[in-house]
């Protein structure tokens, strides 16, 4: 029995998609919050945001992660996870936590060309592009916090889930 692995990182730095192959590599469950979340709400989250605020939705989003964290299971966060001290602590003590660290212009990048992007809200009223630079300068050192391994995630999917692998196997030798 193995404790979860958790994504976190910025929006478009790649949780959703490196999440679904680790979990199959690792032979996990996959889950992701913002998709569990969007199931239970019976809602996008641009909806959801827009009619009760972003407020409401970081509540929703604590209820979420802590009752998906069961073991053996790869959790994608939402790029915001982070912003709520309770969610650092409950993901840095029940599980190991991996941080997707991605360059500021290969996010602006992706999001440009995700068709997802209608389903990520503005997080200041600015289009995202624009407001990411701030976002990431004011989350970037709460990543860093709640990290237990910082992966170079401008890499391919590929990749990125092998560096990952390697990480998780020097803390089964240290542990
Ligand atoms: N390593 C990668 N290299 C290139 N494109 C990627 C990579 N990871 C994700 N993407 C693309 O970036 C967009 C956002 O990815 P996603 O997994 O939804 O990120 P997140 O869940 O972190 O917001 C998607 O269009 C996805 O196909
Ligand atoms: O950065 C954020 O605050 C958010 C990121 C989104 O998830 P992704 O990181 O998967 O895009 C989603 O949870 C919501 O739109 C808020
Ligand atoms: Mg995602």
């Amino acid at each position: 029995m193995s404790f979860p692995v958790y994504l976190i990182g910025a929006r478009g730095c790649g949780k959703t998609t490196v999440g679904k192959l680790l979990a199959r590599q690792l032979d996990y469950h996959f889950c992701d919050t913002d998709q569990q979340l969007q199931q239970h709400l019976e809602q996008s989250i641009a909806d959801y945001v827009e009619q009760y605020g972003w407020e409401m939705f970081r509540q929703q989003e604590h209820q979420t992660l802590t009752a998906v964290a069961s073991n053996n299971t790869v959790v994608a966060t939402g790029g915001g996870i982070i912003l709520r001290e309770d969610n650092r602590h409950h993901m840095s003590h029940s599980g190991t936590v991996i941080w997707l660290s991605v360059d500021h212009q290969i996010l602006v990048e992706r999001l440009t060309a995700d068709p997802e992007i209608g389903q990520r809200p503005t997080l200041t009223g600015r289009p995202i592009t624009e407001e990411l630079y701030d976002v990431l300068q004011q989350r970037t050192p709460l990543y860093q916090q709640a990290a237990h391994h910082v992966i170079d995630a401008n890499q391919p999917p590929e990749k990125i889930v092998t560096d990952i692998l390697t990480a998780l196997s020097h803390d089964a030798l240290t542990a």
